[in-house]
């Protein structure tokens, strides 16, 4: 496979006043150009650590990150990122908030053509209608969509998307999942992307990588979906391999909520005050069919 994301035998420490703790230990994972992957596993296992190192927003303790053939070495434009907030400013209207990072991306661009940019962006996000309009004056779900719009318009040369709609009720979810399809049908970014939810994994993902609970997290297995592009819902939940491939993942993630952690390491974790991470992935699998937290 060749390789244009290469996350090379990262380890990451947190300091805590009782040592350190070692959240990711010799993790490995490569993403191909265009494709499109999940990041699953228990809550507090380090999804949002890894997520981060790759944005370049927490310091690698040992290892690298290699994108498109340099190294990751702190923030920058070609990587756009959503979080599940879209933490969007305020006092500027939907289409503000997308141009500022527009102009700063282009700045050989007339101010026109970079309109135009974050337009287009906008009503494939379906805003059309609302891009002049505040943040206050939008939904949720319409936040996030300017959000999207607002990483895709940067034209980077990846997406990191950390759980974008965990805080939205599943109507919307569902909507976002298919306007993010969309959006990465038109431009095939490469895309990492922290979820909770296996079937939002299974509905968008080439493949699903599958990380063991930490203290030293890493990638356990990963899974290929092989149903092709672009992607109908209800075909994808009427594919015979749908429920096989759901259920492997689940067995996964089964197997780890069972497994003991070393003594050794059990002794060395250490959850700092106000970092922690509560079960919501696993309360919310065992209610229902639908995994997500
Ligand atoms: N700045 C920090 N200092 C110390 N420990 C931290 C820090 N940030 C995260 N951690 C710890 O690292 C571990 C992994 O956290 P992380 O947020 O990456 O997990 P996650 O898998 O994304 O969880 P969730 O699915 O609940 O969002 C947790 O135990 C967390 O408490």
């Amino acid at each position: 496979m060749k390789k244009y994301l290469e996350i090379w035998n990262i380890t990451k420490t947190f300091p805590t006043p009782t040592g350190p703790s070692v959240v990711v230990r010799n993790f490995d994972l490569n993403l191909r150009k265009g494709e499109f992957l999940s990041l699953i596993g228990h809550s507090g296992c380090g999804k949002s650590t890894v997520l981060s190192m790759v944005a370049g927003l927490s310091e690698i303790t040992s290892g690298g990150i290699v994108l498109a053939g340099r190294q990751i070495q702190g923030p920058g434009p070609d990587r756009g990122v959503v979080f599940q907030s879209p933490c969007l400013l305020h006092w500027m209207t939907a289409l503000e908030n997308v141009l500022l990072g527009v102009e700063q991306v282009h700045r050989q661009k007339s101010r026109k053509d970079c309109i135009e940019i974050a337009t287009h962006y906008l009503e494939l996000v379906g805003l059309e209608e609302s891009m002049h309009k505040k943040p206050r004056e939008l939904s949720s779900g319409m936040q996030q969509r300017v959000g999207l719009a607002r990483a895709f318009a940067l034209s980077p040369k990846m997406l990191l998307l950390d759980e974008p709609f965990g805080m939205l009720d599943s109507l919307t979810r569902f909507e976002l999942q298919e306007v993010l399809m969309n959006l990465w049908a038109e431009d095939q970014k490469t895309a990492l992307m922290v979820t909770h939810d296996v079937d939002e994994a299974l509905f968008l993902s080439d493949r699903i990588a599958m990380m063991t609970n930490g203290p030293g997290a890493r990638v356990g297995e990963i899974l290929e979906v092989p149903f092709p592009h672009p992607r109908d819902r209800q075909e994808v939940l009427e594919d015979p391999m749908y429920y096989p491939l759901r259920e492997r993942l689940i067995t996964f993630l089964e197997g780890q909520a069972h497994k003991e952690k070393p003594a050794e390491e059990s002794a060395r974790e250490s959850v700092p005050e106000g970092a922690v991470k509560t079960g919501r992935f696993w309360s919310a699998l065992w209610k229902g069919t639908r995994t997500s937290a």
